[in-house]
This record gives structure tokens, sequence and C-alpha cells, in this order.
């Protein structure tokens, strides 16, 4: 024993053979457990996936978010459903939707949802019970009544952005409607969670440092699931590094403290459900008004993150739809002078002129088909039961996943999947046949909480837009707007965005 903890001695080279010996071994060992003898040992898949998770590690670090390119080819290879690491499932089938059914009473998988950096607001929450708790408490302010009492500020808004935008009328200076697009969104869902807009759109670049900022973030997300700690040492970094580091990294710290002191405003004066003494009631007072979250679920930290990650869900993915969808009206020019008639008569017909209906408006649909909200495969755990795909038994506690891309870019369902077709939703009993496969929001409880309020602002924004301007592309091709990496939300490659001048 103590030759064996002396630094030098001979117990040092015998410690030092054991290791070498044990490590080679432990090795062959896992490999032989995760490819002969694990339960998911008998679904198909490359071996090599099966093996290691530093497959997967490798396609979304190295290759920054292209998994899901991998994971369409191995679908392509061996079939419906693989296994994609040692311990997670994707099934590829449109008819399939045992993992997202409500009833089925699944968690998220915690590790792939680390990318959020903590699991204390509903969206990140992994269990299923813990969510549904935290998700009652906000559900009742984003209803669809509660959405269209919000019209008359998405107005403003939409507003304002028609304001900005007569600026580049005739100038030929181009206009970048994505930042405008992801500005607008950070705009509306802080004015509907806690009616504070921050202005964003007011900047005359769109905030365009300030974006560019956010959109940073799901990438080193995407480094924080496979490694840990990098979301944390983040937080605890003083301004001044901040600053050193990237400048436009103080707005966006300054923006998320200001959450954090709105949210701890509005807690101090809080008079309690009855009370009625806190004015126009905003989604934190309806979390403090909920019988059923514990008071530690009430805490002023949890609360504000709650905000945070609403700004999170409802920027990128409601910025980058209008973004696909203007820009793919904008390349089919007819298309978009049929949506500009469209837009006109509807106008003419009633005096909330600019929100058509959903059957009047094809093009939004079109987008988030096109879009999707998120490629991002969206894994869950039945921790109760073995789930049953086909003649296959996906294990109690598996991750399972499905990706939307894969529904929405089905060519039996949506023939010429990657053309943008309006018109194949006019039909009402296609539309019908389609609707069933459209996904853009998610399925089951987890499902999007912000889809009214998403919604509206499509609708809204796309008929003012093209009801109102006349505009060319600006050296913007499809490039700058397809996805190429999954960083959760879909990234193109490009950074320029959709630019537009104004006639
Ligand atoms: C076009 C716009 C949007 C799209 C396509 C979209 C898409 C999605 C999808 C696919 C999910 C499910 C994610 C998962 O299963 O992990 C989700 C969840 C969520 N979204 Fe959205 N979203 C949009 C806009 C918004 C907006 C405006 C908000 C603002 C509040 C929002 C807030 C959320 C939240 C909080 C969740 C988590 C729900 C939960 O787990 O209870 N989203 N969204």
């Amino acid at each position: 024993m103590s030759s064996l903890s002396s630094p030098f001695g001979d117990g040092s080279i015998s410690l030092f053979i054991l290791v070498t010996a044990a490590v080679p071994l432990w090795a062959c060992g896992i490999a032989i457990y995760r490819l002969w003898l694990s339960p998911l040992a008998e679904f198909p898949g490359r071996k090599l996936a099966a093996l290691t998770g530093w497959y997967e590690t490798y396609f979304d670090c190295m290759k920054r978010g292209r998994y899901w390119v991998e994971i369409e080819r191995m679908h392509k290879e061996y079939g419906p459903i693989i296994r994609i690491s040692p311990w997670e499932l994707h099934v590829n089938d449109p008819e399939w939707n045992e993992p997202y059914k409500i009833s089925s009473r699944v968690n998220k998988y915690h590790w792939y949802y680390k990318f959020v950096g903590s699991s204390d607001a509903a969206f990140g929450t992994s269990d299923h019970d813990l969510h549904r708790i935290r998700r009652k408490a906000q559900q009742g302010y984003f209803t669809l009544d509660a959405v269209a009492r919000f019209d008359p500020v998405l107005d403003e808004i939409t507003s304002k952005l028609s304001r900005r935008l007569e600026e580049f009328r005739g100038t030929g200076q181009p206009a970048n409607l994505s930042n405008a697009f992801r500005s607008l969104a950070t705009d509306v869902v802080t004015k509907f969670s806690f009616h504070k807009a921050y202005n964003l759109l007011d900047q005359h670049d769109f905030s365009a440092a300030f974006q560019k900022t956010l959109r940073d973030f799901p990438e080193i997300g995407l480094w924080h699931r496979h490694f840990g700690l990098i979301l944390d040492i983040m937080d605890m970094m003083p301004r001044w590094m901040v600053k050193i580091m990237n400048p436009s990294g103080i707005d966006v710290l300054d923006f998320f403290n200001d959450i954090g002191n709105q949210t701890k405003a509005i807690i101090k004066s809080y008079g309690g459900a009855k009370s009625g003494d806190y004015g126009r009631p905003n989604v934190i007072h309806q979390m403090l008004d909920s019988p059923n979250l514990p008071v530690r679920d009430k805490s002023e930290s949890r609360l504000a993150l709650e905000v945070r990650t609403f700004v999170g869900a409802g920027t990128e993915t409601t910025g980058n739809t209008l973004s696909v969808t203007a820009f793919h009206l904008l390349a089919n020019p007819e298309k978009a002078l049929k949506l500009k008639e469209e837009v006109q008569a509807a106008q003419n017909k009633s005096s909330t002129s600019l929100r058509p209906t959903t059957d009047d408006s094809p093009s939004p649909q079109s987008s988030l088909k096109a879009y999707g909200g998120t490629d991002s495969r969206l894994p869950r755990i039945n921790t109760r039961e073995a789930i049953t795909y086909k003649t296959y038994q996906i294990p109690v506690n598996t991750p399972v996943s499905m990706t939307q891309r894969l529904t929405h870019y089905n060519k039996t369902i949506f023939p010429s999947p990657e053309t943008f077709l309006p018109e194949r939703w006019l039909d009402p009993s296609e539309r019908r046949r389609l609707e069933k496969y459209l996904q853009p929001f998610g399925r089951g409880s987890r499902a999007c909480i912000g889809l009214h309020l998403a919604s509206s602002e499509l609708y809204v924004t796309i008929a003012m837009l093209f009801g109102q301007f006349d505009m060319r592309l600006f050296e913007t091709e499809e490039y700058d707007i397809k996805q190429v990496h999954d960083f959760f939300s879909p990234f193109p490659d490009s950074e320029r965005g959709l630019r537009v001048t104004i006639e």
C-alpha cells in the first residue's frame, strides 16, 4: 500500500500500469455494452452514433449545429426509427405522435434542454408534473381572448414599424427587415408580458448590434449542452469583462437586468389577488395569483426568468418566420401582388383592416411550414412505461425525439416541399388534411404557449407590410434566409438578413 502512494517508487509504476490497463478495458466494456448489450442495441443506426455521444458533439460543435442533416441521412439509410446516440432514439413518421400525446405525461430530455441554461422556467422544466403546475400558472394570460385584447397595442407597434419604413421610401437605402422584425417581436413580447416596450424599433438600425448579440446565445447554448458550465461562467462575468468581450453585450445585460428590476417592482407593488390595486394585471401578477404555484416558484428570480424566457422564445421565432414569409413573397412578386389585393379588399370591407382571418391569409402558413419555428428535434422521455413504435418497444426512460422539419418536408404530404406555395392552403378539404401535419408550434402539453400572440403578430405585420409598401429585395438571396444550422432555432449561414428597398 505504502509503495503505491510513493510518487517515484516502484508502486507508482504499478499504478501507472494498472491505470493504462484499466482505461482500455473500461472503454471496451462500455463499447460492448452500448453496441450489443444495451436495450437500445437492437435499434438501427450508425455504429459510431451508438458507440459514443462525441459523434453528436462533433456535428453540433465542430460542424455548428449540423446533426439534423446527419439525422436525415441516417433515416434515409436505416429507416423510420434510428438510434442517434448511445441513449437516444429518433423517429421519422408523420403518422406517429406517441411521445407528444398529452396522456403520455412525458418529461423533456433534461440533457438536451440544458441549452436554455436553467430548468427553472416552464420551457426548460423537465418533469411533466412540475411543468404542468408552472404552465397552468401562466396560460390564462396567453389565451385567444387575452391576445385579442392586446390588438390595439399590437397595432400601435406595427404602425411604428410602418412609420420607420416610411423613412426608407424612395431613398434607395436598404432597410434590414430581419432586424426590424426581431425588434418588433421583442417590443411586442415585453409589452404583452409586463406592459413595457424597450422600443428597439426606434433605433436607427433596428438595434442591429443588440439583436446580433442576442442571436449569439443559441449557439453558445449548444456548447453548454455538451460541455456544461459555459452559460454559468458567462452569468458570473463582471460588467467590465462583458464590455471588453462584446460592447453590445452590455446592452443585452442591462436589458435582462431591467427585466429583473421590473419583476421586483411588480412583486413589491403587488397587493394580492383580490386587492385589485395593481392596475392592469400582467403575466407576473397572473403567476403570483396562481393558487397552485408553490411559494418558492413565486420568487423574484424565477418569475424574472419566466419573462426572459418569453423574450427568448418569442423573438427569434417570430422574427425569423416574418423574414421567411416576406422573403418568399418578394421572391414571387405575383404572390405579393395577390396578397396586396387581398389585404386592400379586406381593408375596404372591415374597420379592423389589418387583421385578415386565417382563411384569407395562407402565406404565413406556408412560411411556418418552410421555417417551422424550430427545426430542432424535440426529445421526450416516458418515465412511466415503454412506448411502442410498430414492432419496436422503446424502453421506459429512453429519450425519443421527432423533428417537425422532416414532416414539413415530406414529399408525400407536401408535394414540392421546397417551393413556397401559399395556394396549397386554399382548398378547404386539402387544407384540413395538411393542417394535421403542420406543427410549427410543437405538440402536446409542451406546445408553444405564445401561439396566438405569434399568429396575430404574423398576420398583422405581413398585412401591413404588403398592404402599404412596394418593396424590392436588396442583394438578398435564399442563402440569406434558408436554414443551415440548428441552434434550436434554425439559422442560415449568412448573417446579412433580409434587406429591401422601398419604392
Ligand atoms: C412564429 C413564432 C413561434 C414559433 C414557431 C414557436 C414555436 C414553439 C415551439 C415549437 C415550441 C415547443 C418547444 C419544445 O417542445 O421544446 C414552443 C414553446 C414555447 N414558446 Fe413558442 N414559438 C413562437 C412564438 C412564441 C412567442 C411569441 C412566445 C411568447 C411568449 C413563445 C413562448 C414559448 C414558450 C414559453 C414555450 C414553452 C412552452 C412550455 O413548455 O410550456 N413562443 N414554441
